[in-house]
């Protein structure tokens, strides 16, 4: 790294990194609980299901007085993993947001993601990729897994070229003991007329849902969910997935009850993410109110979110 402004030099902080490096696909843990990669559950109980979001976009390096460029992101990176450091389990990270800067974001990207793993945490990658046979491998080979150019422990696909195209990724997922987080039913508003159409018997959500499952009985799990679904739809889909991983979105949002997202988190205990970024993010960039937010939403959902 050169210039390195306030923060810049705690992205990598000389923790002894874990990363992905041992995720072992399928299987479950000692105590009963299903685990559908047993690092996963590990930090998800021992840690907290509090997912972080990093998210350098124009709207937040303006909001907290950093620069739109890469410096301003690097900045901004650093004190979100300083704040945040080993308090949560995993980092959503939004790819967009750094790939806008060219090489040097992508560059700044695998920083962040090597600075999630030395503080012992994991790195999904927001990417939400949509394609199909080997255009699909050369995703896993960008995103999944220790061996890939950005190193990331889960990324995010879209299966609207029908779940068997996620097949060539799901696989090379389940061989890194990585994960696919397919978006099963996504908390923008327009995704209702799609993911909610009905085909036969079922929405389009409780198909992929079912879909995931599938995948996850016939070849070992590496098939992970979003779920960003009112109350009710998220049990039923979360119940579909009785072995995945799965990524509650809502956190803070307006509209959003916390109670509702962590009735449907206790529902998958050792494998709900819940993942927030504007609730934290906008007491930014000071340190210590950061910290302090992590810690809130911590232990609001900590008391409910049962560990396995
Ligand atoms: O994949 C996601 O994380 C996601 C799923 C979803 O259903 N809805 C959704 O908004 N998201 C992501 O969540 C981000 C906002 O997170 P919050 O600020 O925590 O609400 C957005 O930028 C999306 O990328």
């Amino acid at each position: 790294m050169s210039a390195a402004p306030r923060g810049a030099e705690i992205l990598t902080d000389g923790a002894s990194p874990t990363g992905g490096r041992d995720t072992v696909p399928g299987g479950s843990v000692s105590n009963g609980c299903m685990a559908a990669v047993p690092i996963w559950t590990n930090l998800l109980t021992t840690r907290s299901a509090l997912c972080l979001g990093i998210a350098p976009s124009p709207k937040w390096l303006e909001a907290w007085r950093m620069g739109d460029d890469v410096d301003g992101a690097r900045r901004m990176c650093s004190v979100v993993l300083e704040a945040a450091g080993e308090r949560v389990s995993v980092y959503r990270i939004q790819v967009p947001f750094f790939t806008r800067f060219g090489t040097p974001g992508t560059n700044l990207l695998r920083e962040v993601v090597d600075g999630v793993h030395e503080r012992g945490s994991l790195a999904v990658l927001d990417a939400k990729v949509c394609d199909a046979d080997d255009t699909m491998d050369s995703y896993a080979d960008l995103y999944l897994g220790p061996g890939s150019v950005l190193g990331g422990d889960a990324v995010t696909a879209n299966p609207f070229m029908g779940f068997a195209a996620l097949d060539p990724l799901l696989r090379r997922a389940r061989d890194s003991g990585t994960l696919v987080m397919v978006l099963v039913r996504t908390s923008n508003h327009a995704a209702g007329g799609v993911q909610g159409a009905v085909t036969g018997s079922r929405t389009v959500a409780q198909r992929t849902a079912d879909e995931v499952r599938a995948w996850n009985d016939e070849h070992g799990v590496a098939a992970a969910a979003v779920v960003g679904a009112a109350r009710e739809e998220a049990l039923d889909l979360v119940a579909r997935m009785p072995s995945a991983v799965v990524e509650l979105p809502g956190l803070g949002r307006a509209g959003r009850e916390t109670r509702d997202l962590v009735a449907v988190a206790a529902e998958a205990p050792g494998r709900a993410v819940l993942p927030v970024t504007t609730g934290v993010l906008r007491h930014g960039p000071d340190v210590a109110a950061l910290s302090a937010s992590i810690m809130a939403w911590r232990e609001e959902i900590g008391a409910e979110v049962p560990a396995c």
